[in-house]
């Protein structure tokens, strides 16, 4: 039954919505409200069929994260509580002051991000309310119902695992990165993507940022026509609802939402979209905070544990065992959960390390794109053939 709370959200919202893209998109009083929250309003009023979610009230009434919002705490504060260091927008706006026709910049902590993560997600905050204007659920919800049919990601992650007894592997696509510039000059992501599948990857990331990793989703669109039948992780920096029902249109048939930006209550009302959708999310950790509020939510199947820590870069593969102790394994198992190691991993003994630490599956970018011949990089990475 969809939501029936129309006080709380006037409450929350004092009547400001942004009706132009029909979907609120407005700063609130305190802060811009949760993704959670601000969904609901558009199930209520923009889509009524499926398969776009609508809310359960007592789903919401339920969450600690609305009972917060609504005795006054800000977005800021909730995440900061849950551990999340990067802010969702500019507390005090952009830099960039206009005073009659001059134009000047004053910085200070409020306007200036503190690391490359939060400014890569202060400007997919901005490049999102655009692409929102332009494209209203209204418009994907018919793009959906034309959608390549979801394939199966996690399951074939357990095949390929099942088959070759080593880490399934998602192999990613991707030309370029903040950390490493451009890592293939002569980029044709479909030639990559078909070299991966012949030489026994599980499933492909495929990066759809442009702005930092020359990604796009015409690449992801483009691997999904393309015949190859490996399922698609939209390697993205989810922020938005809006963005999982974009990137299903597309193609995707996982995406992926990171602890370190989004707070429990986001996170619970993502996998919900993604199992209506039936596509699967690959949760990502760097740290144990994050990796213990994962496994305290339910309904998560997969998780990525990352061993680039994202605000300095800093790559430690040893993470992927400081996070597989013995108690969180045994959640692990009893929930059976998949859990990915994500970065850094270039050889044999990495690939052994990570799979002694606990991992069934393995996310490979640099080591295998960086080669001349991408596809033969897999039995090297492995140390031998993992085709099936
Ligand atoms: O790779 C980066 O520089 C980076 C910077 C900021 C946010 C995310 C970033 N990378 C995403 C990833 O985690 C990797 O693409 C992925 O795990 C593969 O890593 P690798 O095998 O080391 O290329």
């Amino acid at each position: 039954m969809g939501v029936s709370a129309p006080g709380l959200l006037n409450l929350k919202c004092g009547g400001a919505f942004s009706q132009s893209s029909g979907f609120p998109g407005v700063l609130f009083g305190r802060t811009k409200m949760p993704a959670a929250l601000r969904c609901m309003r558009l199930d209520e009023d923009d889509i009524s069929s499926s398969p776009l979610l609508t809310f359960s009230s007592d789903y919401l009434a339920d969450s600690i994260e609305v009972r917060e919002w609504e005795s006054g705490k800000s977005l800021e504060t909730i995440a900061a509580n849950q551990g999340i260091k990067i802010r969702r927008r500019p507390p005090t706006g952009p830099p960039t002051h206009a005073v009659g026709p001059f134009e000047f910049r004053l910085e200070n902590d409020g306007n200036t991000p503190r690391n490359i993560l939060e400014k890569i997600i202060w400007d997919k905050d901005v490049e999102v309310s655009q692409l929102k204007e332009r494209k209203p659920l209204t418009v994907i919800g018919k793009a959906l119902e034309n959608a390549p049919p979801v394939r199966d990601f996690i399951g074939s992650l357990e095949v390929s695992h099942e088959c070759t007894g080593m880490p399934a592997l998602i192999a990613e696509v991707k030309k370029a990165s903040p950390s490493r510039g451009v890592l293939r000059e002569d980029f044709n992501p479909v030639e990559v993507a078909i070299a991966y599948e012949k030489n026994g990857a599980a499933c492909l990331s495929v990066l759809t940022d442009e702005k930092y990793f020359q990604g796009s989703f015409e690449n992801l669109e483009a691997i999904r026509n393309s015949g190859v039948k490996c399922p698609l992780l939209c390697k993205e920096f989810i922020i938005d609802a809006w963005q999982i029902y974009y990137a299903r249109s597309k193609g995707a048939d996982a995406i992926l939402l990171i602890a370190g930006v989004l707070p429990d209550l986001d996170i619970k009302y993502m996998i919900k979209i993604c199992r209506k959708l039936g596509i699967a999310a690959l949760v990502e950790v760097h740290n144990e905070r994050e990796m213990d509020r994962v496994l305290a939510i339910d309904g998560i199947k997969l998780i990525g544990i990352n061993n680039r820590d994202l605000e300095t870069f800093e790559v430690d593969i040893s993470n992927t065992k400081k996070l597989l102790n013995k108690d969180r394994l045994q959640i692990i198992s009893q929930k059976g959960i998949i859990v990915v190691g994500e970065s850094g991993l270039f050889t044999p003994d990495d690939i052994s390390y990570v799979q002694d630490a606990g991992v069934k599956a393995v996310l490979v970018g640099e080591a295998l794109i960086k080669l001349e011949d991408p596809g033969k990089g897999i039995a090297k990475l492995f140390g031998k053939d993992i085709s099936i």
